[in-house]
């Protein structure tokens, strides 16, 4: 599992850039911020990172102007083809994914990500945040930004407004990946050994800043 919604982005990968632009209304409140958001994890970020699920390389690009080392990771070819012409031909990037990927060439001090984590199931994250703690040393951080909710009641209220906006393919999306409410991801990180922070940046997408503890 964690690479069956990978058709969806072999289809989307050539207008990718313009729906994190805004151009789609479906998708406009969940990538409002987009640049800032990437903004925030970079500045989250320590100085040798590994990113999930690169997509077309905004994050990765911004990392690497930075003056950050980073291995990048991403399960779609076409994705990664995208990605190449942003980055410098030094940085290789990587066909892996959340749970399955190449060992990183230097001990890491951030895992980060953006819009991907949810494509794994609560079980999946709990078993993959207990792997990333043993790539990080004390102190090392995870930073994700994704869709996440309060409550199950602000969720189900969000599902319901896309249908009313007759915004079906969101409140599919919605139904059908597996967001996760910020109860669950506080204690599947604990349980992994992080204390952990959250963010809101929209009215879908938060940052989680987890903080490797033992
Ligand atoms: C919504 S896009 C986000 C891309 C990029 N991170 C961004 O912020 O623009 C989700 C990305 O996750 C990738 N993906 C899908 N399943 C994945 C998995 N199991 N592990 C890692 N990446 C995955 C997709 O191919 C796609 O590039």
């Amino acid at each position: 599992m964690g690479r069956e919604f990978l058709d969806i982005f072999t289809d989307w990968s050539s207008d990718y850039d313009e729906f994190v632009e805004g151009k789609d209304p479906e998708y406009e409140a969940v990538f409002e911020g987009y640049q800032d958001i990437l903004k925030d994890i970079v500045q989250r970020s320590g100085t040798r990172v590994l990113e999930f699920g690169i997509g077309t390389g905004n994050l990765t690009q911004q990392l690497v102007t930075a003056g950050k080392w980073v291995f990048p990771i991403e399960p779609s070819k076409e994705m990664r083809q995208l990605a190449r012409k942003k980055l410098p031909k030094e940085v290789i990037i990587y066909d892996g994914d959340l749970q399955q990927y190449p060992k990183p060439l230097r001990q890491l001090d951030t895992i980060v990500s953006s819009y991907v984590f949810h494509h794994l199931t609560n079980e999946e994250k709990g078993k993959a945040l207990i792997d990333y703690a043993h790539q990080l040393e004390i102190g090392g951080k995870i930073i994700f930004a994704d869709t996440m909710f309060e409550s199950q009641k602000i969720m189900d209220q969000l599902i319901q407004q896309a249908k009313q906006n007759e915004f079906y393919t969101l409140a599919d999306d919605l139904e059908r990946e597996y967001y996760p409410l910020i109860s669950t991801l506080r204690e599947l990180f604990n349980q992994a050994g992080f204390e952990i922070e959250f963010e809101q940046k929209n009215e879908y997408v938060w940052i989680v800043e987890g903080t490797k503890q033992v």
